[in-house]
Formats: structure tokens, C-alpha cells, sequence
């Protein structure tokens, strides 16, 4: 045997020691549900957003029932770029006029939907796992009402309204389609869901991804919601990344200008998601091949864990 066969014998050695090692927590999330948040920033390069896919194949094969969320921020934002349109946010929210709603649409729900779907079925093809493209359009998935913010002016002190636009907040997740998906006892099916919602009047709203998320998170019992994003974890005032956290905690954070901008709607969502019966959810970064995998089979996980105690 040359020495670059023991080094490959080696390296299945290795293998298979970490698989045995993976057996308690296979056996922890089997057949339970997690939902996927999969932001726009995770998705990065192709080659990461395929390693993405075949990992949640992988989940899948492994007895867990992955149901994937996505986000598209900044996809919508190069389309609008492109179109000229201007966009802003507050607390993270896009402001959503009609021409920015009809670009949103488009993007989440066509381009990138599609996408993701496709390339958990390309990954999946020998086992017939599929990826399975939905909107909250689809089948009266997500219905949303209007979100009201307001905002404190500075010198006055007087709080006004700040129009959003057709930015909404879900209301009802009706789920039954999901769990006909995810209780397949022949198939194996992933459902991707653009973050696309309907107010009871039948307008298309935008909502924010890791809303969406939250709200079938809360819906399904999932065990786990993962928010892949673009950084390692919850940073905390010092600049570190926080491993555990409480919902105290996490509204500290906002509270204090510590968690700004995205973070606001993604810890905003972590505390709905564990108060509406979520176990656990865990901010980890998208970008770091197998991140998902680190956090549900290994010892340590990864990013941050929102618990309530
Ligand atoms: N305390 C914090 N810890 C980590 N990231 C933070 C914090 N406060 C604000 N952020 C910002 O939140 C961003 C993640 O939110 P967002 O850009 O909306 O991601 P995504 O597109 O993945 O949903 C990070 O890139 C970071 O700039
Ligand atoms: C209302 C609102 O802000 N909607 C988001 C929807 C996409 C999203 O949430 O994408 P990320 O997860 O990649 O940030 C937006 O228009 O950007």
C-alpha cells in the first residue's frame, strides 16, 4: 500500500468514527421537523448554495424532515439596482412601494425559489429526494396583515407612523399541504417556501424571510429553526459571539442597539418561533460548508442557541 492509500484508508477510518459518533443526535431529530431559513446573504456562489442543497438531501436521507425558507434581500436588491428603482429599509424591512412588491415577487418566487428547489432535487436524484417550489400564495399557505411600525422623532419625542408599504406580518399559517409533504410515506419531498404572503383582502404582501420562517417554525412544532445567515453567530457588545442565549437576552440586544439592522427581525423571530413551541432556534453562518450538519450531529454545534431558559 503507497502512502497515498493509507491516507485515503485513514481518512475512512476518521469517517465512519464520526458517523458513530453522530448516532445519539440522529436518533434526537429523526422524523422530527426542522425548518431551514436560508437568507439571500448565505447563499453566496453557486458551488456553496449546491453544497447547501445536498446537505439538506442529506438531512432528509438521514430521517429528518427539512422544510427550507428562503430570503433573496439582496438578489431583489441587484434586480432593483438594475431597474433603477431605489430601495430602503427600517429595522431591516424593505419599504415596499408597488413596483418594488411586482420586482420582489418575481425574484423570490421565480428565480430564486426555483433555483433552490431544483438543486436539492439535482442532489437528491439517485434517492429520489425532491425539492418542491412554494410561495405563501400557493394553496393558502401564508396570510399576513399589514405591518405597522412606528418611530420615536428624536427632538420631539412624538411617535408617528412609518409607512412601509406592502409589508406584511403573518397572521395564519395554513400548513396542511406542508405536512401532507413532509408525512409522505413513499415520497420524499422538500418544501422550499418563498416569503410571499396574502392579506384576507387577496393582496400580495412582501415579508420578511426569517418572519416566514418563524411563523411555520411555530406552526409545524418544529425542533429546531436554523437562520443561516452571513456571520458566525450573535455578536455581543464586546464584539464575541454569544453561544446561548435567553429571550430576555435577545431583547436586551435589541434593545440596546447591539443587534441592528437584520438582526432585529431574525432575533425578533427567534423569540416568537421558542414562545410559540419551537425548541430551539440557533443564527449560524450559511456560508461555512456543512454549518447545518455541525449544529444538529455534533456535540458542540455551532453559532448561536435561542432557548427560553
Ligand atoms: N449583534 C449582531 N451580531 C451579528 N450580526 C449583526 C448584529 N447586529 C447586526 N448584525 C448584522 O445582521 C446581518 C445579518 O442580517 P441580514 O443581512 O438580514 O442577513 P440575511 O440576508 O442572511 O437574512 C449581519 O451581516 C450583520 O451585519
Ligand atoms: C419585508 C422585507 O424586508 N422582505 C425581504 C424579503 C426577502 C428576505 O427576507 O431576504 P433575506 O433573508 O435574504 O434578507 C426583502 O424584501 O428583502
Amino acid at each position: 500500500m503507497d502512502e497515498i492509500e493509507r491516507q485515503s484508508e485513514e481518512r475512512g477510518w476518521d469517517t465512519a468514527k464520526t458517523l458513530a459518533e453522530a448516532l445519539p443526535y440522529i436518533q434526537v431529530y429523526d422524523r422530527e421537523t426542522v425548518v431551514i431559513k436560508y437568507g439571500g446573504h448565505a447563499m453566496g456562489e453557486s458551488a456553496v448554495a449546491k453544497q447547501f442543497a445536498a446537505d439538506v438531501v442529506l438531512l432528509k436521507l438521514m430521517g429528518v424532515n427539512p422544510v427550507v425558507v428562503h430570503g433573496g434581500g439582496p438578489q431583489i436588491s441587484a434586480m432593483l439596482d438594475k431597474a433603477g428603482v431605489k430601495s430602503s429599509f427600517v429595522d431591516g424591512l424593505r419599504v415596499t412601494d408597488g413596483d418594488t412588491m411586482q420586482v420582489a415577487e418575481m425574484v423570490l418566487s421565480g428565480a430564486v425559489n426555483k433555483e433552490i428547489a431544483h438543486w436539492i432535487t439535482m442532489a437528491g436524484k439517485e434517492a429520489d429526494v425532491r425539492g418542491i417550489g412554494l410561495s405563501g400564495k400557493d394553496a393558502g399557505l401564508l396570510t399576513v396583515e399589514k405591518t405597522r411600525r412606528t418611530k420615536r422623532d428624536p427632538d420631539s419625542m412624538i411617535e408617528h407612523e412609518v409607512d412601509l408599504g406592502f409589508v406584511g406580518e403573518p397572521t395564519k399559517v395554513d400548513a396542511k399541504l406542508i405536512r401532507g409533504l413532509i408525512a409522505s410515506e413513499t415520497d420524499d419531498w422538500v418544501p422550499v417556501i418563498a416569503p410571499i404572503g396574502v392579506t384576507a383582502e387577496g393582496q400580495t404582501f412582501n415579508v420578511n424571510a426569517d418572519t416566514v420562517a418563524g411563523a411555520m417554525a411555530g406552526e409545524l412544532r418544529a425542533k429546531r429553526m436554523l437562520l443561516l445567515t452571513d456571520v458566525p453567530g450573535v455578536k455581543g457588545a464586546d464584539g464575541e459571539i454569544i453561544r446561548q442565549m435567553t429571550l430576555e437576552q435577545a431583547q436586551l440586544l435589541i434593545d440596546t442597539g447591539v443587534a441592528n439592522g437584520g438582526m432585529i427581525p431574525k432575533l425578533e423571530t427567534a423569540m416568537a418561533a421558542v414562545r410559540a413551541g419551537v425548541e430551539a432556534v440557533v443564527i449560524l453562518d450559511g456560508r461555512r460548508p456543512h454549518a447545518m450538519l455541525v449544529e444538529l450531529f455534533t456535540e458542540h454545534g455551532a453559532g448561536t442557541l435561542v432557548k427560553a431558559s
